[in-house]
């Protein structure tokens, strides 16, 4: 934030950054005070605390569903080179032409979704759900990790199978209570929708750039896809991949994003 503030001292203009638009914040005066600033602050803390594991997490788990499912890697590659081709790296308006690895970052996140318990909530009144009385202050959680294992709920819930989210299309965005990886209501994940563009980049441009089979020794059916459950459900034993390179060698050079 210090360094936001400097370089707009010096230049006098803003980037388009979101430190930048936050600086900008002022109160009914029109003026920032220090509960801006520390405002500011808050909000950024927020967002890496809530947003960093969160899409780490998830975006390991898809990792690891695509190198246990070679069919699923090979439909990705099939789609990545339709759609960006050899010449040049994904960017982010290719996601909307990129179906299936959208379907795949839906799947993952039904069957690992990061906070399997969201996180809890407190209830502010008497109320009865299903036929369940819930006393006012009491804590509540909501399984979606279970609903989304529910054979009542899903068919075959167990199998990673993305084409099921092509066959229909199932809103994860806190709208359609099967699928809730972001919860819902009032509370819902403010950076849902930042949360899927991060987990769909970072798969788009590993697979895109990358292919991915297991440790040498390790057959993919071998990943070990066993949970260490908590708030965050981290994978008990981390992904371990190989990575050949498939596109050409200048594609992997390094360019520095302009601050
Ligand atoms: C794949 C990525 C992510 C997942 C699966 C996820 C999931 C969730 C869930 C389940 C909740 C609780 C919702 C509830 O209890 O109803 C939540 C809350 C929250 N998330 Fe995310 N999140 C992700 C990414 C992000 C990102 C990128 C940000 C911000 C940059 C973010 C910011 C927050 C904040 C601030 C809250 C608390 C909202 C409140 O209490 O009102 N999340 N998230």
């Amino acid at each position: 934030m210090e360094e936001h503030t400097e370089a707009r001292k010096k230049s006098g203009d803003t980037k388009q950054h979101f430190v930048d638009a936050l600086l900008t914040l002022k109160g009914n005066g029109g003026h920032r005070t220090i509960d801006h600033v520390i405002e500011a602050f808050e909000t950024l803390q927020d967002m890496i605390t809530a947003g960093m594991d969160t899409t780490a997490i998830s975006s390991e788990w898809a990792m690891a569903e695509i190198i246990k499912h070679p069919r699923v890697q090979q439909k990705l590659h099939e789609e990545m080179d339709r759609v960006i081709g050899f010449e040049r790296v994904m960017i982010e308006s290719d996601f909307s032409s990129l179906h299936y690895l959208q379907c795949v970052v839906k799947e993952s996140l039904r069957l690992h979704p990061p906070t399997p318990l969201m996180l809890p909530h407190r209830s502010n009144a008497n109320v009865k759900i299903s036929g369940y009385d819930v006393p006012k202050g009491s804590n509540v959680h909501v399984n979606v990790w279970a609903v989304a294992r529910d054979p009542a709920v899903w068919k075959d819930p167990l199998e990673f199978r993305p084409e099921r989210f092509m066959e229909e299309d199932v809103d994860m965005k806190g709208h359609d209570f099967r699928l809730l990886p972001f919860g819902a209501g009032r509370r819902v994940c403010p950076g849902a929708q930042l949360g899927i563009n991060l987990v769909t980049s970072m798969l788009g441009h590993l697979l895109h750039h990358f292919q991915w089979s297991p440790p040498e020794g390790v057959k993919p059916e071998e990943i070990d896809m066993s949970e260490n459950p908590g708030l965050v459900t981290y994978m008990r034993t981390p992904v371990m991949a190989t990575a050949t390179p498939r596109l050409p060698s200048h594609l992997y050079k390094r360019v520095a994003a302009e601050m």
